[in-house]
């Protein structure tokens, strides 16, 4: 069973956050046997502030846009109603009824983060039959269970569309709940015009007419009802809220900052202060104009480090942490897959391969973790062991993309590194969000180039504020072999002994490995495009032509800059330069026209 949360308040830097609320799941008025199974399975005592403040509002029936930080509980203060409202239908539904409530997520990880919820959730309720369909498995297996009835039914967007065009045996006809689950990732996917098209077929659009679409139900005294759920709301779900939530209740945000957002522009007039409204809501997290709730219990910090010296002391941090604590969960995020699938195999074969140092070296660079990666292009079998064994190990170490930055629950992660930036302030909150959760303690560290400094103040702008890492500090605490400098004298990080040997070790290795080279290769290739990519007005902070490439090498622990891909990428930018000279001389040449 679950650690089981007694305490309604944590304390830390000391700052106070209230996690849990001081009513009880049965105050709440969902039935006994889910109180029960919520207390004797999950360990839940309590319900966490937003579940009280959103369960009631959720039976009530009434459409609803929840916005809280996150590792608050949102999943069960969704899913806690629908069963509540379920299980008393008499006569209990059957399978045959198909399809009550439609949980929509953006990525596998979540699809199966949730059906796990469900699962246990459902444990006392035999009849209620939860299920799940996402891109990636095996069609007609889903359709078999389809035409078997689902009740409950986890869905990424994609593959939902799919079987709603295509499996004519899909019963939805009795569809009651749609939730959007991290609605903002949903739509930044790009699955923006999947879901006007999911809710033109389900009937459940707010600007047709719904009795003319809705296909006729066996159970008929209901209203659909639409949730949509993020800690972090943008432009788009403000849209997504438009067509598809009526007169919907706001839980997490306060009328000012429903003035105040432009993004949520449209929807002030219809959203409501929760707080008049709940005889149990407990005090609200105010959050003021574009500001991200964050845990209150996360320490957040940034590293500045030089270009070619960030693998080095992403290494030498990691070492030190494990080192530090006995039972230690990190996540590291990466900006690419090949990025991920280089330092994994780094990670995994540079301290027992290396021949360059003494035997005492190479124990020094052991990290005593077991060591776990996840991105996209991973087969879905091994994204879905990863997913599971991660979350059981005590001390373990997880590479990955962002498909690990929304919604996943992994019990005890202490400590989140974003070795390669987020770019976006929403992502970098979703990231740190795999920590600090349910009130626990949790750490976080960014790392930024100098040239990057300015990112600060981005995250500054939605009142997110980090202070330095002391990292030469942490790099003196290394013994230096063979070394006859004394370590105090030196300041700069490039120059750090520490530095020097391990960068060294580390190059030597990689040129050894042919396989090595060919993924520090490709890592090194996708990091550049990746940067470029980076979005308009950020492109002023992570300058691509600020970028030494034989620096961004030696951080993929590359003597040179590969010449191939640098070549390619030289002529890109040359060619760009010639771009952009050609259509000024346009400009000039349409404006001495003009003149
Ligand atoms: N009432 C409760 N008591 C104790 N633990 C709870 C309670 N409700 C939820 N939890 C636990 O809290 C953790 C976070 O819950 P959940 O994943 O639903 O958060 P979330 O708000 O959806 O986070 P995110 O925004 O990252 O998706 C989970 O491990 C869950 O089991």
């Amino acid at each position: 069973m679950e650690e089981k949360k007694k305490n309604t308040k944590t304390k830390t830097n000391g700052e106070e956050s209230q996690v849990f609320a001081s009513c009880s799941f049965s105050s709440l008025g969902l039935h006994p046997n889910l109180c029960d199974l919520l207390r004797d399975r999950m360990g839940f005592e309590a319900p966490t502030l937003i579940q009280a403040q959103a369960i009631p509002v959720i039976l009530s029936g009434k459409h609803v846009l929840v916005n809280a930080a996150t590792g608050t509980g949102k999943t069960v203060a969704y899913l806690a109603p629908i069963i509540h409202h379920l299980q008393k239908y008499d006569p209990r539904i059957q399978r045959s009824d198909g399809t009550f409530a439609l949980v929509l997520v953006p990525t596998h990880e979540l699809c199966m983060q949730v059906y796990e919820i469900l699962q246990k959730l459902l444990h006392r309720f035999h009849w209620i039959v939860p299920g799940y369909i996402m891109g990636g498995e095996n069609r007609s297996k889903e359709k078999a269970r389809l035409r078997k009835g689902i009740s409950i039914l986890v869905a990424t967007p994609g593959r939902l569309l799919d079987h709603l065009k295509n499996t004519a045996s899909f019963v939805y006809s009795n569809l009651r709940w749609i939730i959007f689950d991290e609605a903002d990732m949903i739509l930044e996917l790009g699955f923006g015009k999947d879901i006007e098209e999911i809710l033109e077929l389900l009937g459940s659009r707010k600007s047709r007419s719904p009795s003319k679409e809705k296909p006729i139900s066996r159970i008929s005294d209901f209203q659909r009802q639409n949730l949509l759920l993020s800690a972090t709301l943008n432009d788009k779900v403000n849209n997504l809220a438009k067509i598809s939530l009526e007169n919907p209740i706001m839980i997490g945000l306060d009328d000012m900052t429903l003035q105040m957002s432009p993004s949520l522009e449209g929807l002030k007039s219809l959203g409501s202060n929760v707080e008049n409204e709940l005889e149990h809501s407990e005090k609200i997290v105010r959050s003021s104009n574009d500001e991200y709730k964050l845990p209150v219990q996360l320490f957040q910090r940034y590293v500045k480090v030089p270009c070619g010296s960030r693998l080095v002391v992403l290494l030498s941090i990691l070492k030190s942490l494990f080192e530090r604590e006995t039972s230690y969960k990190i996540v590291v995020f990466f900006s690419t897959c090949n990025a991920v699938d280089f330092h994994y195999s780094l990670l995994n074969e540079f301290p027992s391969l290396s021949k360059m140092q003494s035997e005492a070296e190479a124990m020094q660079l052991f990290l005593k973790c077991k060591l776990f990666r996840l991105h996209g292009n991973m087969k879905h079998e091994d994204r879905r062991t990863t997913f599971q064994s991660f979350k059981t190990e005590k001390v373990a170490l997880l590479l990955s993309t962002d498909v690990a930055a929304r919604g996943l629950d992994f019990p005890k992660v202490r400590c989140i590194i974003q070795y390669d930036s987020p770019g976006e302030a929403t992502e970098y909150v979703h990231r740190v969000g795999r920590t600090a959760r349910l009130g626990e303690r949790g750490d976080s560290l960014l790392f930024l180039q100098p040239v990057e400094m300015d990112y600060l103040q981005e995250l500054e702008k939605h009142g997110v504020s980090l202070s330095e890492y002391p990292l030469l500090k942490v790099l003196d605490s290394f013994p230096v072999y063979s070394q006859k400098h004394n370590v105090k004298k030196f300041v700069s990080i490039e120059m750090h002994p520490w530095v020097l040997n391990l960068q060294k070790a580390l190059e030597s290795f990689v040129i050894a490995e042919p396989q090595m080279k060919k993924l520090a290769k490709d890592a090194f290739c996708s990091w550049v495009r990746a940067y470029t990519a980076h979005r308009g007005e950020l492109k002023s902070i992570f300058m691509v032509k600020k970028l030494h490439l034989g620096h961004v090498a030696r951080s993929f622990a590359l003597k040179e800059q590969p010449s191939l891909v640098g070549q390619s990428f030289q002529m890109q930018s040359k060619k760009r330069k010639r771009d952009q000279n050609q259509k000024g001389l346009s400009k000039k040449r349409k404006g001495a026209r003009k003149s």
